[in-house]
């Protein structure tokens, strides 16, 4: 007969796992709608103007995450005062702003296909930074779970035939091209994924310090960042034309609201699964985003699959299938300041 110590802790770790999975969605559904609404506004004019000023878009998606995180803090009656120094929230906002940039601008110098190809290796430099800045020890179990998913992506993804898949299919920005990558354009990528990963692995460290709410650390970002756009903004003389379109172009307005509440839910989402699973679980959301948007594509479009993007998809879920013990491998909860030795998915 099993002891009531073991069924509590089975049903504890069938509950990481429904979150787990709860999260994965979140991200996953949030960050592919953010896509396709982005890619609607930036890509199709609307009554034959087309809409340009990217920087008022961000704007509003995280003026929109402020309202939203505003709103519950006060429904879960949480302090509004900063619960973390200010600089470390700035630190997260700026290293966030910087990695949206480098994506962007790689985008100029490499093709789309070569940047999703890159975003697959989202999880190597988290582990990286974890080693770092958390003193992290990942076991060699974790790292073959983390080899399998991003190879498998990353076979997946780059057996794509050409065309197979639109940017917005893929959920991302409507500036993709398909010339050849330049070494300036794989540079940008470096840096984008290495920014990337210190982000998530910086606000996992600031929830293992600081222990902010969730609605704090968002609201106190989100307000950097919506900062820094309004700058860049006005700096670029953008403001008054992307207001005057969106008071000419009202559908373009319920477009960017739109989109505004898909970032804002990918922020919350984001930022909840790394306080409760850790940085780590974020990449391997966001790298098997890349995966399933083409799976997901190809499905709905009738698109067929080579054997090798079979045999790859095996491996992703492969890497995922021999976790049995999901119980919340969160650098938030288990960091004390030293060496961490803890699973990225046990
Ligand atoms: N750690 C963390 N915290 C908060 N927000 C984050 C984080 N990582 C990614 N993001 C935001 O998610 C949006 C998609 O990011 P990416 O393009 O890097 O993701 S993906 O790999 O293509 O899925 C993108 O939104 P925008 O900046 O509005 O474009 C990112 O800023």
């Amino acid at each position: 007969m099993s002891s009531p110590n073991k069924h509590t802790s089975s049903r504890l770790a069938s509950t990481d796992t429904l979150h787990v999975v709860w999260c994965f969605g979140g991200i996953i559904g949030s960050l592919v709608l953010y896509g396709v609404l982005q890619e609607r506004i930036m890509q199709s004019p609307f009554d034959g103007e087309p809409f340009t000023h990217s920087l008022a878009l961000v704007l509003a998606n995280r003026l929109v995450a402020c309202a939203v995180a505003l709103s519950l803090s006060l429904y879960h009656g949480h302090p509004l005062a900063p619960q973390a120094p200010l600089t470390s929230f700035a630190a997260v906002s700026l290293s966030n702003v910087a990695a949206t940039f480098c994506q962007y601008e790689a985008l100029r110098h490499v093709s789309f296909a070569a940047q999703t190809l890159g975003k697959c290796a989202k999880m190597l430099p988290v582990m990286l930074w974890g080693r770092v800045m958390l003193g992290k020890r990942y076991a060699a179990r974790d790292a073959a779970r983390a080899a399998a998913v991003t190879l498998g992506c990353a076979a997946f993804v780059g057996a794509n035939r050409a065309g197979a898949v639109s940017p917005a299919a893929a959920g991302l920005s409507s500036a993709a091209t398909n010339h050849a990558s330049t070494p300036w354009g794989l540079t940008l990528m470096a840096a984008y994924l290495t920014v990337d990963g210190f982000t998530s692995t910086f606000q996992a460290r600031l929830f293992a310090l600081h222990a902010p709410t969730l609605p704090n650390q968002v609201l106190y970002v989100a307000a950097t960042s919506a900062l820094l756009a309004l700058a860049g903004l006005v700096a670029k003389g953008e403001l008054r034309p992307a207001l005057a379109f969106f008071a000419a172009h009202p559908r373009a307005l319920g477009a960017a609201a739109l989109l505004a509440l898909a970032a804002t839910a990918g922020q919350l989402f984001i930022t909840h699964a790394i306080r409760r699973h850790g940085a780590l679980l974020v990449a391997a959301a966001m790298t098997t985003r890349q995966f399933l948007s083409i799976l997901l594509s190809g499905l709905l479009f009738g698109h067929s699959f080579s054997a090798q993007q079979y045999a790859a998809a095996c491996v992703v879920f492969g890497g995922y299938a021999c976790v049995s013990d999901l119980g919340g491998g969160s650098e938030a909860k288990g960091w004390k300041g030293g060496v961490n030795v803890e699973g990225f998915l046990s």
